[in-house]
């Protein structure tokens, strides 16, 4: 039995908008299963089954549900997904309605702004507002310079150094998750994330049983994604959002880098590659200093990586397609046989 209401489980007037038909009951959605989604509303936990197939969920979603179904699920208003691996390109959907990425990178070699750059993009195209936690600051006799380093990235974005082995310290970071709201952790392997996961939540137990899909794709996770934190607030971990491939983000590329795509719309050809080119604005900006070399290289990078999965997603798309076609027309020739 919970004992939330549901402001307390993250809902919002953005969700009471939507239409609620009479006998329908919100709830969000703390795992994901193959055959099943966990629920929780104000008057307990739930396991629903769901019409469309559970790929279609995220853990964090709010559905409608009526006598133990999925009936509707309730516009997102964050989305964070990732592309498929190998011949499987299609997103996987990670987590919806976080209003927070936790963009977590410690204060020592793994500090790199093309990774913090990539992961902006992510919370971009997601809509979530990024906050860069900067680890380990207790092992960096100056810390604070990592700040300022993420902070020239985007004015859009909060850094704080922190020493995540520290409770007290932690509590800095419930300002994002208290109230219902929703934060959700990403970075490479190592630099904290269970430690603050832990820390926030009191829950030392809360990874056990998390595993990655298998290279099956079968569902192995086996424990709640969606954790309460001490400050009311929630914090998503599921394994997929820990490593995050940039596929359909375009958007977010668009946003984290708007000056840039802004100038590169002044360039002569519409398909400059900004190499050789002339009356190419992007090399002229180059030259003139108002644009960093660097950061320059960084986007024409992420470009290059979000178009080339981006192109593989449409493959498999169309080949998904084709072969629904073919399914379709084998079954269409084996009714009119069997009519005729
Ligand atoms: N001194 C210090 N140690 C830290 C800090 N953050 C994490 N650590 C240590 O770094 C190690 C890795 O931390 P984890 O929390 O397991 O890292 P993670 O990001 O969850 O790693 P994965 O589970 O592999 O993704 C642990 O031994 C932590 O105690 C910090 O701010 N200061
Ligand atoms: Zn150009």
């Amino acid at each position: 039995m919970t004992n939330y209401t549901l402001a307390d489980l993250g809902w919002s007037a953005f969700f009471s908008r939507q239409d609620v038909p009479d006998g329908t009951y919100p709830m969000r959605i703390s795992s994901v299963h193959r055959d099943r989604v966990e629920a929780i509303s104000p008057d307990g936990q739930h396991s629903l089954i769901t019409a469309q197939s559970s790929g279609q969920l995220a853990p964090g979603d709010w559905v409608l549900a009526a006598d133990g179904q999925v009936v509707e699920v309730l516009e997102r208003k964050t989305l964070l997904k990732r592309g498929g691996a190998g011949n499987d390109a299609r997103p996987q959907l990670l987590a919806a309605n976080v209003e927070t990425l936790g963009i977590v990178s410690s204060c020592n070699a793994d500090f790199n702004l093309a990774r913090l750059e990539r992961y902006l993009v992510i919370a971009a195209d997601a809509g979530c507002l990024p906050l860069v936690i900067l680890t380990k600051a207790d092992m960096d006799s100056d810390p604070h310079r990592f700040e300022k380093e993420a902070h020239r990235l985007s004015p859009l974005l909060t850094a704080i150094a922190i020493d995540a082995t520290d409770p007290e310290d932690v509590k800095r970071l419930n300002a994002w998750c208290r109230n219902g709201e929703t934060l959700a952790l990403v970075g490479s392997s190592g630099v904290g994330k269970t430690t603050l996961r832990n820390a926030l939540t009191g829950d030392e137990a809360a990874t056990q049983g998390i595993r990655e899909d298998d290279a099956k794709g079968r569902h192995t996770t086996t424990s709640r994604a969606l954790v309460r934190t001490k400050a009311g607030g929630w914090i998503i971990d599921t394994p997929g959002m820990r490593s995050l491939a940039l596929t359909d983000v375009s958007d977010g590329i668009a946003a984290v880098f708007e000056d840039i795509e802004d100038l590169a719309e002044g360039c002569r050809f519409s398909d400059c590659a900004h190499e050789t080119e002339p009356g190419c604005a992007i090399t002229a900006a180059l030259k003139s200093g108002v644009l960093d070399e660097d950061r320059v290289r960084r986007w024409r990078k992420l470009k290059a990586e979000e178009t080339h999965n981006s192109e593989t997603l449409a493959q498999t798309r169309a080949r998904e397609k084709g072969f629904g076609k073919m399914v379709k027309g084998a079954m269409a020739r084996k009714r009119s046989e069997r009519d005729h």
